[in-house]
């Protein structure tokens, strides 16, 4: 037995170790709106005792802030955002998840995906930087150069932060999500993923996530996806739930073809943006994940990430 461990020892590269005990593994997750990053990232961190960044709530902030101070998106207003996303204190905070059926995995298969709430100078904006209205304004924020300098400051002393933070992180590194973080915000990242979904099942997705919470909210459940952080739910969300989702649209509320709609217009604004737009990283693993289920996206990526770290696969068998 300890002839086995010290020859795994002996085979195991120093750059491994180094790796291993100076907790600076990083993995970039990247990919279009709804492509399920924000959740699987949540859920590759908890699995290897990472830290997690979602970027995107960060821009969401400063929207935020932008509406909040009636700052003009495109009318010279940028200046202002970026100053006020310089002087605010943004913090992520994640809290183990339990174990729940994944979404997208239906009867089998369960993994843990822990909540994140986001915090805005002090106060709790999980659920405000979600409405429509931000929604319609981030693309725009987000393209601006200022505010992404901005960001791109707050995006690396989070990341700096989450290393050290030992009930987030027991096993060293970070996790982060968002548009650029393989190629401009972390562009040495160990591992990086560009997570990719068809536009119908983008939209189904956030549909189901949407309709989800306005029965919850009818029930007085609360949301099993914590404060709006989006997964969690058992339920079917393949391509083939999209007639029923959109037979069951709630009257008052945005159709499959309205959500597909948003998504493609942020798409085109983050793709098409002068700075830092949504590309894939030349040395990026792409996964599109339209007919995959959550479960298989999460081992993927932990696999991979074990790989790079020197350690054993673990779901070969699952
Ligand atoms: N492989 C998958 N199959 C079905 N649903 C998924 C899959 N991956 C993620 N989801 C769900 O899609 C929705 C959007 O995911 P999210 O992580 O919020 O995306 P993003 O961060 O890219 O906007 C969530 O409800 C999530 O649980
Ligand atoms: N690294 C990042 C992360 C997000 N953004 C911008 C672009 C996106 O449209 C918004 C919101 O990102 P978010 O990841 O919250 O959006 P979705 O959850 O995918 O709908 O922020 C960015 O430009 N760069």
């Amino acid at each position: 037995m300890l002839g086995r461990a010290s020859s795994v020892l002996r085979r195991t590269p120093a750059s491994a170790w180094r790796r291993l005990l100076r907790r600076d593994f990083t993995i970039a997750i990247d990919g279009p709106a709804a492509s399920g990053k924000s959740s699987t990232a949540r859920a590759v961190a908890q699995e290897l005792g990472f830290g997690y960044i979602d970027s995107g709530s960060i821009y969401r902030c400063a929207t935020l802030l932008a509406l909040r101070k009636g700052a003009e998106a495109g009318a010279g207003g940028h200046e202002d955002i970026a100053g006020l996303v310089k002087s605010a204190s943004i913090d992520i905070r994640t809290r183990p998840g339990l174990q729940r059926p994944a979404p997208g995995v239906t009867g089998t298969g369960r993994i843990a995906v822990p909540d994140v709430q986001v915090l805005l100078d002090g106060e709790d904006v999980t659920r405000e930087i979600r409405t429509p209205e931000v929604n319609r304004l981030v693309a725009a924020i987000a393209g601006d150069s200022s505010v992404r300098e901005a960001v791109l400051h707050i995006q690396r002393s989070l990341a700096g932060a989450a290393e050290t933070m030992p009930a987030a992180a027991t096993s060293g590194g970070v996790v982060m999500d968002g548009r650029d973080i393989g190629t401009t915000v972390f562009p040495d990242a160990e591992l990086k993923i560009y997570l990719d979904a068809s536009a119908m099942a983008r939209a189904i997705r956030r549909w189901d996530e949407m309709s989800s919470q306005v029965s919850e909210a009818k029930a007085g459940v609360p949301s099993p996806r914590g404060a709006g952080s989006g997964c969690g739910q058992d339920q079917d969300q393949s391509e083939s739930g999209s007639e029923s989702a959109v037979d069951r649209t709630p009257a008052g509320y945005p159709s499959v073809e309205d959500i597909a709609r948003e998504l493609e217009q942020r798409d085109y604004a983050d793709i098409n943006r002068k700075h830092s737009p949504l590309r894939i990283a030349p040395d990026a693993i792409v996964i599109d994940n339209t007919s995959m289920t959550f479960e298989r996206q999460v081992y993927t990526i932990v696999d991979l990430a074990r790989e790079r770290m020197g350690l054993p696969r673990k779901y070969d068998d699952v």
